[in-house]
Protein backbone atom coordinates (compact mmCIF):
# COMPACT_ATOMS: atom_id res chain seq x y z
CA UNK A 1 0.00 0.00 0.00
CA UNK A 2 1.75 3.11 -1.05
CA UNK A 3 2.00 6.13 1.67
CA UNK A 4 -0.51 8.52 -0.48
CA UNK A 5 -2.96 6.58 -1.81
CA UNK A 6 -4.14 8.87 -4.25
CA UNK A 7 -0.40 9.35 -6.02
CA UNK A 8 -0.93 6.43 -8.26
CA UNK A 9 2.40 6.40 -10.67
CA UNK A 10 0.16 6.92 -13.77
CA UNK A 11 -1.77 9.53 -12.30
CA UNK A 12 -1.65 12.89 -14.31
CA UNK A 13 -0.77 16.17 -12.02
CA UNK A 14 -2.74 19.05 -11.32
CA UNK A 15 -1.71 21.94 -13.86
CA UNK A 16 -1.32 24.92 -11.65
CA UNK A 17 -3.46 27.45 -11.96
CA UNK A 18 -2.03 30.24 -14.40
CA UNK A 19 -1.14 33.84 -13.33
CA UNK A 20 -3.04 36.66 -12.88
CA UNK A 21 -1.53 39.45 -15.48
CA UNK A 22 -1.38 42.86 -14.87
CA UNK A 23 -0.38 44.90 -18.01
CA UNK A 24 0.93 48.78 -16.38
CA UNK A 25 0.48 51.73 -18.83
CA UNK A 26 1.49 55.19 -17.79
CA UNK A 27 3.90 58.00 -18.94
CA UNK A 28 7.59 57.93 -18.84
CA UNK A 29 8.63 57.97 -14.84
CA UNK A 30 4.78 57.83 -14.05
CA UNK A 31 5.77 55.58 -11.31
CA UNK A 32 5.13 52.25 -13.42
CA UNK A 33 8.14 50.23 -11.95
CA UNK A 34 7.16 51.53 -8.57
CA UNK A 35 3.63 50.58 -8.95
CA UNK A 36 4.62 47.31 -10.62
CA UNK A 37 6.27 46.13 -7.78
CA UNK A 38 2.91 46.80 -5.09
CA UNK A 39 0.40 45.40 -7.34
CA UNK A 40 2.84 41.94 -7.37
CA UNK A 41 2.70 41.84 -3.48
CA UNK A 42 5.45 39.28 -2.15
CA UNK A 43 4.63 36.31 -3.85
CA UNK A 44 4.39 38.05 -7.22
CA UNK A 45 6.49 38.64 -10.14
CA UNK A 46 7.24 41.78 -11.79
CA UNK A 47 9.05 41.40 -15.81
CA UNK A 48 10.40 44.74 -16.84
CA UNK A 49 10.96 45.25 -20.70
CA UNK A 50 13.27 48.11 -19.38
CA UNK A 51 15.72 45.67 -17.27
CA UNK A 52 15.89 43.27 -20.41
CA UNK A 53 16.45 45.76 -22.85
CA UNK A 54 19.68 46.49 -20.57
CA UNK A 55 21.02 42.87 -20.52
CA UNK A 56 20.07 42.61 -24.17
CA UNK A 57 22.56 45.63 -24.94
CA UNK A 58 25.25 43.69 -23.11
CA UNK A 59 24.99 40.99 -25.45
CA UNK A 60 28.71 41.00 -27.70
CA UNK A 61 27.16 40.53 -30.60
CA UNK A 62 24.80 43.74 -29.97
CA UNK A 63 27.82 45.62 -28.51
CA UNK A 64 29.92 45.11 -32.08
CA UNK A 65 26.20 45.75 -33.91
CA UNK A 66 26.31 49.04 -32.36
CA UNK A 67 29.80 49.75 -32.53
CA UNK A 68 29.44 48.97 -36.32
CA UNK A 69 26.58 51.38 -36.42
CA UNK A 70 26.75 54.19 -34.40
CA UNK A 71 30.54 54.26 -33.85
CA UNK A 72 32.76 53.96 -30.60
CA UNK A 73 31.21 57.01 -29.02
CA UNK A 74 28.35 54.84 -28.12
CA UNK A 75 30.39 52.48 -25.63
CA UNK A 76 31.83 54.34 -22.39
CA UNK A 77 35.44 53.42 -21.07
CA UNK A 78 34.26 49.48 -20.27
CA UNK A 79 33.42 48.76 -23.58
CA UNK A 80 29.85 48.46 -22.62
CA UNK A 81 27.25 50.54 -24.09
CA UNK A 82 27.02 54.20 -23.23
CA UNK A 83 23.28 54.28 -22.98
CA UNK A 84 23.11 57.92 -22.73
CA UNK A 85 24.94 58.19 -25.35
CA UNK A 86 22.74 56.01 -27.56
CA UNK A 87 19.60 57.75 -26.47
CA UNK A 88 21.32 61.15 -27.73
CA UNK A 89 20.89 59.34 -31.13
CA UNK A 90 17.95 57.41 -31.26
CA UNK A 91 15.44 59.54 -29.68
CA UNK A 92 15.91 62.44 -32.38
CA UNK A 93 16.22 60.05 -35.27
CA UNK A 94 13.59 57.21 -35.89
CA UNK A 95 15.71 55.52 -38.23
CA UNK A 96 18.55 54.71 -35.95
CA UNK A 97 15.97 53.89 -33.16
CA UNK A 98 14.20 51.40 -35.58
CA UNK A 99 17.41 49.53 -36.06
CA UNK A 100 18.06 49.17 -32.23
CA UNK A 101 14.83 48.24 -31.58
CA UNK A 102 14.68 45.49 -34.42
CA UNK A 103 18.32 44.09 -32.56
CA UNK A 104 16.81 44.28 -29.24
CA UNK A 105 13.09 43.88 -29.32
CA UNK A 106 13.53 40.15 -30.38
CA UNK A 107 15.72 39.60 -27.46
CA UNK A 108 13.11 41.57 -24.76
CA UNK A 109 10.70 39.55 -26.35
CA UNK A 110 12.01 35.93 -25.56
CA UNK A 111 13.51 36.49 -22.70
CA UNK A 112 9.71 38.04 -21.24
CA UNK A 113 7.76 34.68 -22.78
CA UNK A 114 10.21 32.09 -21.43
CA UNK A 115 9.81 34.04 -17.73
CA UNK A 116 6.03 34.03 -17.82
CA UNK A 117 5.77 30.26 -18.74
CA UNK A 118 8.57 29.77 -15.94
CA UNK A 119 5.87 31.86 -14.10
CA UNK A 120 3.10 29.89 -14.89
CA UNK A 121 4.50 26.20 -14.57
CA UNK A 122 6.53 27.24 -11.09
CA UNK A 123 2.69 28.44 -9.74
CA UNK A 124 3.14 32.20 -9.20
CA UNK A 125 0.05 34.01 -8.87
CA UNK A 126 0.48 36.59 -10.21
CA UNK A 127 2.62 38.85 -12.77
CA UNK A 128 2.78 42.27 -13.62
CA UNK A 129 3.72 43.35 -16.86
CA UNK A 130 6.07 46.50 -16.63
CA UNK A 131 6.35 46.94 -20.78
CA UNK A 132 6.86 50.47 -21.84
CA UNK A 133 5.43 49.70 -25.44
CA UNK A 134 2.73 47.41 -24.21
CA UNK A 135 0.07 49.17 -26.83
CA UNK A 136 2.56 50.30 -29.15
CA UNK A 137 4.06 46.69 -30.05
CA UNK A 138 1.52 44.42 -29.44
CA UNK A 139 1.05 42.66 -32.66
CA UNK A 140 4.81 41.84 -32.37
CA UNK A 141 5.24 40.97 -28.22
CA UNK A 142 1.47 39.17 -28.21
CA UNK A 143 1.73 40.17 -24.49
CA UNK A 144 -1.16 42.73 -24.06
CA UNK A 145 -4.01 39.86 -25.30
CA UNK A 146 -1.74 37.72 -22.04
CA UNK A 147 -3.16 40.41 -19.57
CA UNK A 148 -6.20 40.02 -17.55
CA UNK A 149 -5.73 43.57 -15.91
CA UNK A 150 -4.66 46.93 -17.60
CA UNK A 151 -4.22 50.00 -15.33
CA UNK A 152 -2.99 53.15 -16.35
CA UNK A 153 -0.71 55.11 -13.98
CA UNK A 154 -2.20 58.96 -13.47
CA UNK A 155 1.12 61.50 -13.08
CA UNK A 156 0.87 65.07 -13.45
CA UNK A 157 3.91 65.60 -16.71
CA UNK A 158 5.45 68.29 -14.63
CA UNK A 159 6.34 65.86 -11.58
CA UNK A 160 7.37 63.17 -13.96
CA UNK A 161 9.85 65.66 -15.85
CA UNK A 162 11.05 66.87 -12.55
CA UNK A 163 11.64 63.22 -10.79
CA UNK A 164 13.30 62.09 -14.50
CA UNK A 165 15.72 65.20 -13.56
CA UNK A 166 16.07 64.26 -9.93
CA UNK A 167 16.64 60.55 -10.44
CA UNK A 168 17.89 60.08 -13.65
CA UNK A 169 19.79 62.94 -13.81
CA UNK A 170 17.72 63.85 -17.41
CA UNK A 171 17.96 67.11 -19.10
CA UNK A 172 14.19 69.09 -18.39
CA UNK A 173 12.20 68.05 -21.60
CA UNK A 174 13.99 64.31 -22.26
CA UNK A 175 10.82 62.76 -20.74
CA UNK A 176 8.03 64.56 -23.42
CA UNK A 177 11.33 64.08 -26.09
CA UNK A 178 10.98 60.37 -25.37
CA UNK A 179 7.30 60.25 -25.55
CA UNK A 180 7.23 61.32 -28.62
CA UNK A 181 8.15 58.06 -29.86
CA UNK A 182 5.51 56.24 -28.00
CA UNK A 183 1.82 55.75 -28.26
CA UNK A 184 -0.48 59.41 -26.90
CA UNK A 185 -1.15 59.24 -23.28
CA UNK A 186 -4.72 59.99 -23.42
CA UNK A 187 -5.25 56.73 -25.77
CA UNK A 188 -3.18 54.77 -23.03
CA UNK A 189 -5.65 56.23 -20.61
CA UNK A 190 -8.56 55.21 -22.87
CA UNK A 191 -6.97 51.35 -23.51
CA UNK A 192 -6.87 50.86 -19.37
CA UNK A 193 -9.89 48.94 -17.31
CA UNK A 194 -8.79 51.31 -14.04
CA UNK A 195 -6.48 54.32 -13.45
CA UNK A 196 -4.40 54.91 -10.17
CA UNK A 197 -4.20 58.48 -9.37
CA UNK A 198 -0.02 59.53 -8.55
CA UNK A 199 -1.07 62.72 -8.00
CA UNK A 200 0.38 62.99 -4.76
CA UNK A 201 3.35 61.33 -2.49
CA UNK A 202 4.26 57.79 -2.11
CA UNK A 203 2.01 57.03 0.69
CA UNK A 204 -1.01 57.82 -1.11
CA UNK A 205 0.21 55.81 -4.18
CA UNK A 206 0.56 52.84 -2.05
CA UNK A 207 -2.83 53.57 -0.34
CA UNK A 208 -4.58 53.59 -4.01
CA UNK A 209 -2.86 50.67 -5.21
CA UNK A 210 -3.88 48.61 -2.34
CA UNK A 211 -7.94 50.24 -2.53
CA UNK A 212 -7.32 48.80 -6.17
CA UNK A 213 -5.94 45.32 -4.96
CA UNK A 214 -8.78 45.57 -2.63
CA UNK A 215 -11.74 45.97 -5.32
CA UNK A 216 -10.26 43.18 -7.24
CA UNK A 217 -10.11 40.89 -4.32
CA UNK A 218 -6.22 40.74 -4.35
CA UNK A 219 -4.98 42.59 -1.36
C1 LIG B 1 17.93 54.10 -25.82
C2 LIG B 1 18.33 53.41 -24.53
C3 LIG B 1 19.75 52.84 -24.64
C4 LIG B 1 18.31 54.48 -23.39
O1 LIG B 1 18.57 53.86 -22.15
P1 LIG B 1 18.15 54.61 -20.78
O2 LIG B 1 18.78 53.85 -19.67
O3 LIG B 1 18.47 56.07 -20.91
O4 LIG B 1 16.57 54.53 -20.70
P2 LIG B 1 15.66 53.25 -20.34
O5 LIG B 1 16.06 52.09 -21.16
O6 LIG B 1 15.62 53.06 -18.87
O7 LIG B 1 14.22 53.72 -20.88
C5 LIG B 1 13.45 54.69 -20.17
C6 LIG B 1 12.16 54.87 -20.90
O8 LIG B 1 12.39 55.38 -22.21
C7 LIG B 1 11.37 54.90 -23.06
N1 LIG B 1 11.93 54.19 -24.23
C8 LIG B 1 13.04 53.42 -24.28
N2 LIG B 1 13.21 52.92 -25.53
C9 LIG B 1 12.17 53.37 -26.25
C10 LIG B 1 11.77 53.21 -27.59
N3 LIG B 1 12.47 52.44 -28.44
N4 LIG B 1 10.64 53.83 -28.02
C11 LIG B 1 9.92 54.61 -27.19
N5 LIG B 1 10.26 54.81 -25.89
C12 LIG B 1 11.35 54.20 -25.43
C13 LIG B 1 10.52 53.90 -22.25
O9 LIG B 1 9.40 54.55 -21.76
C14 LIG B 1 11.44 53.56 -21.10
O10 LIG B 1 10.73 53.17 -19.94
C15 LIG B 1 17.33 52.25 -24.17
O11 LIG B 1 16.11 52.82 -23.78
C16 LIG B 1 17.11 51.29 -25.31
O12 LIG B 1 17.95 50.45 -25.56
N6 LIG B 1 15.95 51.43 -26.02
C17 LIG B 1 15.65 50.51 -27.12
C18 LIG B 1 14.97 49.26 -26.59
C19 LIG B 1 13.55 49.57 -26.20
O13 LIG B 1 12.68 49.79 -27.05
N7 LIG B 1 13.28 49.59 -24.88
C20 LIG B 1 11.96 49.86 -24.37
C21 LIG B 1 11.33 48.63 -23.80
S1 LIG B 1 11.53 47.17 -24.75
N1 LIG C 1 4.16 59.80 -5.81
C1 LIG C 1 5.48 59.86 -5.89
N2 LIG C 1 6.19 60.73 -5.16
C2 LIG C 1 7.54 60.81 -5.24
N3 LIG C 1 8.30 60.05 -6.05
C3 LIG C 1 7.65 59.15 -6.82
C4 LIG C 1 6.22 59.00 -6.79
N4 LIG C 1 5.88 58.02 -7.68
C5 LIG C 1 7.03 57.59 -8.24
N5 LIG C 1 8.10 58.26 -7.72
C6 LIG C 1 9.51 58.13 -8.09
O1 LIG C 1 9.62 58.61 -9.42
C7 LIG C 1 10.65 57.90 -10.11
C8 LIG C 1 10.05 57.30 -11.39
O2 LIG C 1 9.22 56.19 -11.02
P1 LIG C 1 9.36 54.80 -11.78
O3 LIG C 1 10.79 54.45 -12.03
O4 LIG C 1 8.54 53.81 -11.03
O5 LIG C 1 8.67 55.24 -13.16
P2 LIG C 1 8.46 54.42 -14.49
O6 LIG C 1 7.13 54.83 -15.01
O7 LIG C 1 8.68 52.97 -14.24
O8 LIG C 1 9.63 54.99 -15.43
P3 LIG C 1 10.00 54.53 -16.94
O9 LIG C 1 8.95 55.10 -17.80
O10 LIG C 1 11.32 55.15 -17.23
O11 LIG C 1 10.06 53.04 -16.94
C9 LIG C 1 11.19 56.86 -9.15
O12 LIG C 1 12.33 57.39 -8.53
C10 LIG C 1 10.03 56.70 -8.15
O13 LIG C 1 10.46 56.23 -6.89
Amino acid sequence: MPDDATASPGSPTKAPRPPIVFGVLGGIASGKSHVSRLLAGPDGLVLSADAAAHEALRDPEIVEKLRAEFGDEVLGPDGMPDREALARIVFQDPGSRKRLEEWIHPVVRATLHAALENAATQGVSRVVLDVPLLLENAAEHGLLALCDHLVFIDTPDADRDARAVVTRGWAPGEVARREAAQMPLGEKRQAADFVIDNRGDVESLTQNVRAELLRLNLS
